[in-house]
């Protein structure tokens, strides 16, 4: 990452109106891809979210992408020139006008100058060609969020902020919804700055992560990296997880299964439209790892790394558990055992031990 080519955050101590919230952040969020900002509810993700988008005022942050400044102690730019699309949980579409009506708005909008992506290229990724003459009425809420997310591309910005997405879907439009934004997130050259409380989705979509809290920034770092540490917000969730990235070596037709090759180690996979060759990621949830100290050969478990244990936490929340970090090469792994087990194995830091990965789910 070049100094000039990154979104430059610098938030001093400002102060919410008829509220105690301060924001104070300083960040250098990369020109490209997904930033997840991450945070408990009332931390700040969406205020900062405003701030950046010019909807608060602020003489006292410093704002720019590139090095186009937005807002310094001298500038700023107003909301509508700031050259930025902007998602909400609720589509927010005009209601007297049909899709396609609402996104030639859009590209009334647009900035010419930029030629991120084309409308053929949105219709085409959020599949919408076939609703374009529909009322917002007579859409579903996935429909209506596709038209949505489709518009803020349109306007060519050259960043792109989602505030919780896919948080008013049920479970079922979400999953339907999640592909799309993988298209954009994965085929956009826009940065995009996505708020979400979902685990799940922040690790399907960012490449870095930011953790906010009490307005004040606390974690931040590249995805892989971050899940796998120990102590911060992400170890401690109930999801906790780690992500590894890898390639398909081999396949067994008969077995239906795939091998996926990271770091001199192998996973067995569940087979898919993958090929030999094929770069995976793949999610491991700290819950699905346990620890034996020789390799059961007599177990059903496919997947058995030989790992060292680099550190281990108790959980501070609920003392019965441990949270281990384990290396895999040095790829890190999280299992989360009883504490009883870790006294009965009498585990100890830079022990080698077998991990045992009950179930593993492929990103992409
Ligand atoms: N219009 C407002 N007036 C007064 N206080 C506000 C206003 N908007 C937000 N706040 C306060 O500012 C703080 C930060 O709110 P913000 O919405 O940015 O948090 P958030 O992390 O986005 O929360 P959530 O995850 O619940 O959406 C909270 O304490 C909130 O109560």
């Amino acid at each position: 990452m070049t100094k000039s080519n990154i979104l430059k955050v610098r938030i001093r101590k400002y102060h919410l109106k008829d509220s105690n919230f301060s924001l104070d952040v300083d960040l250098n969020i990369p020109s490209t891809g997904v930033t997840a900002l991450f945070g408990p509810s009332g931390s700040g993700k969406t205020t900062l979210l405003r701030c950046i988008a010019g909807l608060e005022k602020n003489q006292q942050s410093e704002l720019s992408l590139s090095n186009e400044f937005w807002q310094t102690n001298k500038i700023s730019l107003p909301a509508h020139k700031r050259p930025i699309g902007y998602v909400f949980q609720e589509a927010n579409l005009f209601p007297h006008l049909t899709a396609a009506e609402n996104l030639q708005f859009a590209i009334k909008r647009a900035d010419k100058s930029q030629s991120v992506i084309s409308y053929s290229e949105v219709i085409r990724l959020m599949d919408i060609e076939e609703i374009l003459p529909q009322y917002p009425s007579q859409l579903s809420g996935g429909e209506r969020q596709r038209i949505a997310i489709a518009r803020a591309l349109l306007i060519r910005p050259k960043l792109l902020l989602m505030d919780e997405p896919l948080a008013a879907l049920d479970d079922s439009l979400k999953k339907e919804i999640l592909p799309y934004l993988e298209a954009i997130c994965h085929s956009s050259k826009i940065p995009i700055i996505y708020v979400s409380h979902s685990l799940d989705e922040v690790i399907r979509l960012a490449d870095h992560m930011v953790v906010l809290e009490k307005g004040r920034v606390v974690e931040q770092g590249e995805t892989q990296f971050l899940l796998g540490k120990l102590g911060t917000f992400f170890s401690r969730h109930k999801d906790a997880s780690v992500v590894i990235t890898g390639i398909i070596t081999e396949q067994s037709a008969q077995w239906g299964l795939s091998w996926l090759h990271f770091d001199n180690q192998d996973i067995i996979v569940k087979q898919g439209n993958e090929k030999i060759g094929d770069q995976l990621r793949l999610r491991i949830q700290s819950k699905d790892v346990s620890l034996s100290l020789s390799p059961q050969e007599d177990s059903s478990i496919l997947n058995r790394l030989t790992v060292i244990i680099d550190d281990m936490i108790k959980d501070p929340k609920d003392p019965s558990m441990v949270m281990l970090r384990l290396l895999a090469g040095s790829t890190p792994i999280l299992a989360r055992v009883t504490a009883l087990s870790t006294h009965n194995l009498a585990l100890s830091k830079g022990q080698t031990v077998i991990a045992q990965i009950k179930s593993v789910a492929l990103l992409r």
